[in-house]
């Protein structure tokens, strides 16, 4: 018999957790020194770019302001539509301003290495709110399909593009499927339920009228009566609430509360017994279900730059999701994620990652699964698999939960991120705490402060355990490319270099110095738009958009001008500059 998930259509746009007041961004971070207003700079063609002695005239335009520097503003006009839109065309180089003013003002030794998620929810959907997003350092915005409805989601990516465009920014765009789990409906647009100890509550498939009759939650899996047995402990997002099993009734099940709580929208459900993850029916349904396949359509027309797949079992999901995604869009450069969250995915964790573009270690759903004193080595060791097998990763969920409500974290969290940065993942991801908390800008910004902390204690203590780094490709000029990474990289350490410079058309040469952790930031120019935002992921790499040609020579001169001339690096800075069109290393002085 085929099982089936039923999807609940939302029944209004604001989901759970209404009762929220919505924050707006000015309240709490009124951003006032780091203004995003662009400034375009063009090297002048009348210079000539070797000449060490007349450095290029570059000529700034600041698009009318009348002067060339980043200038304070109030959040309001971040409302203001620059009159020139960001310019990209061959002679100036796309960076965001937040990035520029880091590199200017802290140097590049200091900028953040570790990216960040954040989930784009009821708290952040706004403009002003995803601007307050980007200028707090978020990489990628990830939009969540258990959630909201398309057209809320396609209004949000819009907005991301604004942002990008106007801005200057390279925030990517992450679509994360709801996947064939079981969970509750939506309770009929209430924004919680609350069960007590004791209480008595009916878990059915069968659909109930408006208003839902108390105690009674929907089910969307139709194999739910026939699979659970009595004597079961339900678990509710992991073990939030829990229910005994007590009685079965047709299609409806009645159960004990245990472990009251509240119970929100959709929440997730599995269902035990001695002590074990009762997998029946249940874990043959199709890992991408109908209602997926709509949203990946959705997703490849939008030109999102990630699709993470929830609940993944096996590598061939994947290898068919992207032969379908290469058929589909014209220049198939969606990246898979791969979301371990179960029992499966753990079985077959290197092909799994192997035949992915990235991981996601999803803590919530894996903590319902696997008993969660394992979590924290299933995260160490999918870190470890993916850095090896060269593929980005993201920890994510709960790092900061307690942000949803208050405005400081735990110690414990704050141990918890830190322990995330120290075993080097590419990032890290707000869920909640962006999507639907009060404090989306404060979490966000103990996401960096806790980074860049950690990070620089690591570099400067040289705490870092070596890691063995097998070889990727199978192609003797695939051998040539790593083998120049982990040189530039070590020679970088060694001579304490204070930039990587990589040139890349596909962004492969980039993730291969990224692999390599290090200490010094990596400056990856590449010429277009989509995989200076899929880097954006990817530990260390501070993504530029420039055009260049294959003579190394004049690309060099070309950057070196155009980034002094922003005040991005000076002369004397030292730099190592590797490039995928001619496999050399070049270590120089910038003139
Ligand atoms: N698009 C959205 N619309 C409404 N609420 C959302 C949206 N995305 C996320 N949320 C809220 O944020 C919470 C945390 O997000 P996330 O961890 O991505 O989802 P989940 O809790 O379903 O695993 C969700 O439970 C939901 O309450
Ligand atoms: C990130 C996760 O997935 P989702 O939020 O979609 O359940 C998770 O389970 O940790
Ligand atoms: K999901
Ligand atoms: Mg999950």
């Amino acid at each position: 018999m085929s099982q089936s998930l039923h999807f609940f259509t939302p029944s209004n746009l604001t989901f759970s957790k209404q009762s929220l007041p919505k924050p707006s961004c000015n309240r709490r971070f009124p951003v006032t020194t780091l203004s995003p207003k662009l400034i375009s700079i063009k090297a002048s063609t009348s210079a000539d770019p070797n000449s060490s002695t007349t450095p290029p005239q570059v000529l700034i335009s600041d698009n009318g302001t009348g002067a060339g520097e980043i200038l304070s503003s109030t959040p309001q006009d971040y409302d203001t539509p620059p009159s020139q839109s960001f310019l990209s065309d061959s002679s100036s180089i796309d960076v965001d301003a937040v990035t520029e003013v880091e590199l200017k003002e802290n140097g590049f030794r200091s900028t953040r290495r570790t990216k960040l998620v954040c989930t784009i929810g009821p708290a952040t959907c706004g403009f002003e709110e995803l601007q307050a997003l980007a200028v707090g350092g978020m990489n990628v915005a990830r939009i969540n399909m258990c959630h909201g409805t398309r057209e809320w989601h396609k209004r949000v990516i819009e907005r991301v593009r604004r942002l990008n465009e106007e801005k200057g920014f390279a925030v990517a765009i992450m679509m994360d499927t709801e996947g064939s789990e079981i969970h509750m409906g939506d309770l009929g647009g209430a924004s919680s339920a609350k069960a007590e100890d004791g209480e008595i509550w009916t878990f059915s498939v069968r659909a109930f009228d408006l208003p839902r009759p108390e105690r009674t939650i929907n089910v969307n899996y139709d194999g739910f009566a026939e699979d659970v047995k009595v004597g079961d402990e339900l678990l509710v997002d992991g073990g939030m609430v829990r229910f005994e099993v007590i009685e079965k009734i047709g299609p409806d099940v009645k159960c004990r509360c245990t472990d009251p709580g509240l119970m929100l929208p959709r929440a997730n459900l599995t269902f035990w017994r001695d002590g074990s993850l009762v997998r029946e029916r249940n874990a043959m349904l199709p890992t991408i279900s109908s209602k997926d396949w709509l949203d990946i359509d959705f997703g490849i027309a939008e030109g999102v730059d990630f699709i993470a797949i929830s609940f993944v079992k096996s590598a061939e999901v994947i290898n068919h999701l992207k032969s379908y995604i290469a058929a589909r869009s014209r220049d198939s450069d969606i990246a898979v994620i791969a979301k371990i969250e179960s029992i499966d995915s753990l079985r077959n964790l290197e092909e799994i990652i192997q035949a992915s573009d990235g991981a996601m270690v999803a803590r919530g759903d894996l903590g319902a699964q696997i008993p969660l004193e394992q979590v924290p080595s299933a995260q160490q060791k999918i870190v470890q698999i993916c850095r090896q097998l060269n593929k980005p990763v993201i920890v994510a969920s709960q790092l900061l939960e307690s942000m949803i409500e208050y405005p400081t974290p735990t110690r414990a969290e704050v141990a918890d991120v830190s322990e995330a940065v120290r075993q080097r993942a590419d990032a890290l991801m707000l869920s909640g705490e962006s999507a639907m908390g009060q404090y989306p800008d404060k979490a966000l910004a103990v996401l960096r402060s806790v980074s860049v902390r950690i990070e620089k204690w690591w570099r400067e203590e040289k705490r870092y355990e070596a890691m063995e780094l097998p070889a990727v490709g199978s192609s003797f000029s695939d051998s040539i490319s790593e083998e120049i990474c982990s040189s530039a990289a070590k020679m970088a350490n060694n001579l304490g270099v204070d930039a990587l410079f990589v040139y890349t058309k596909t962004g492969h040469m980039a993730s291969l110095l990224s692999r390599c952790r290090p200490d010094c930031p990596i400056f990856a120019f590449t010429s277009t738009k989509s995989v200076r935002r899929r880097l954006n992921l990817q530990w260390g790499l501070i993504p530029f958009r420039v055009s260049f040609s294959d003579d190394m020579e004049s690309n060099l001169n070309k950057t070196f001008s155009l980034l002094k001339a922003r005040g991005m690096i000076k002369s004397g800075d030292l730099v190592i500059a590797v490039s995928d069109m001619l496999q050399s290393i070049q270590v120089m002085n910038v003139p």
